[in-house]
């Protein structure tokens, strides 16, 4: 554990002291999220060193007093995790998806809750059109060909294997900020939008399909960008993929267990969908080497988040959560 304002004088330490504890939930390197002038406000423990029941078990003190978690995508934030956090108050999330906390939890105990809101969804409808127009043109899978020199520039590559974009039918899955991002982004190319969401929305008309499986019935593309959670954990199973055809394309930018994986695989092994672009994966941090060996997908390390510009801008909005929460002002991004 360390003690991330380290405290060189008594004074420094006894102003900590009355500082809000925020416990740094994370990947090692995750704190620096927390920036001056905000980091200076809080009195910030980091655990990336040690699992955190075991921080637990050695600094029960600090744990019996941190008001505020500070938490990464990839951490969960369990009922158990919960526990060890007897004073907490508080969870700021700095990622749009909320799967790894227990939100029924934190309602039940009176923990509020802050996400990323609307940060990244620009640039993760940018990387969904990105992952779509490589998958279909087949850049990267053209461009390694080339570096390797299996491939010269050939007037043949084209012609057998890149399809066009323009005129596709698109099935959005999930129609939030994320999901208009990427219907707007793919109307500018001539696409034709349908989506598939928990209810219709008033606000578009595009065409709403009630089953996944319709929507991938009528469609060449699905884009997956909704939560997951119960009802749509591995809803993009094999009768979806049989459904979406031998062209289709699956991108997803969501959740990679939105997708049942294995199945997945086989399909595009078997040559039964016509491809997929993934920025996430059913067991992350790993990625299923099966994908590896195949020409028919693009593969990107969850990276939809990770532009500059939106780092910054989560830098602001998790200090800005943080500062207004302990100045009981309303939370900028609130989940609950
Ligand atoms: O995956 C990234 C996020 O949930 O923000």
């Amino acid at each position: 554990m360390e003690d991330q304002n380290q405290c060189t004088t008594r004074d420094e330490q006894l102003k900590n002291l009355n500082l809000p504890k925020v416990l740094i939930h994370g990947p090692p390197g995750f704190s620096s999220v927390l920036q001056p002038p905000f980091s200076q406000k809080f009195h910030i423990l980091n655990h990336s060193s040690l699992p955190l029941h075991k921080f637990a078990a050695t600094h029960a003190h600090h744990c019996s007093s941190v008001a505020a978690v500070l938490c990464d995508g990839g951490y969960p934030v369990t009922a158990d995790v919960l526990r060890l956090l007897p004073s907490l108050r508080l969870l700021v999330t700095a990622s749009a998806g909320t799967d790894h906390v227990d939100l029924e939890e934190c309602r039940r105990l009176g923990v509020r809750v802050a996400g990323a809101g609307n940060m990244f969804s620009e640039d993760v409808a940018d990387l969904a059109v990105g992952l779509l127009i490589d998958v279909m043109m087949k850049i990267s899978a053209a461009n390694r060909c080339l570096r390797e020199r299996i491939l010269v520039v050939s007037r043949d590559f084209p012609l057998a294997s890149i399809f066009k974009l323009t005129g596709k039918k698109v099935g959005i899955v999930g129609l939030g900020k994320i999901g208009l991002e990427v219907a707007h982004r793919l109307e500018a190319f001539g696409c034709m939008i349908s989506y598939n969401s928990r209810s219709k929305k008033t606000f578009v008309s595009y065409p709403f399909y009630s089953s996944v499986v319709e929507l991938a019935t009528n469609n060449n593309v699905l884009v997956l960008c909704c939560a997951l959670n119960d009802q749509t954990r591995h809803m993009i199973n094999r009768e979806v993929m049989l459904a979406l055809g031998k062209g289709g394309i699956i991108v997803n930018v969501a959740r990679g267990a939105l997708i049942y994986e294995k199945e997945l695989l086989r399909c595009l092994m078997e040559r039964e969908i016509g491809g997929a672009g993934l920025d996430v994966f059913e067991n992350e941090p790993l990625v299923c080497e099966e994908f590896f060996s195949l020409d028919n997908v693009v593969l990107s390390p969850h990276a939809g988040f990770s532009t500059l510009e939106s780092h910054d801008g989560i830098c602001q909005l998790v200090g800005r959560n943080l500062e207004a929460f302990f100045s009981n002002k309303p939370l900028i991004t609130p989940i609950i």
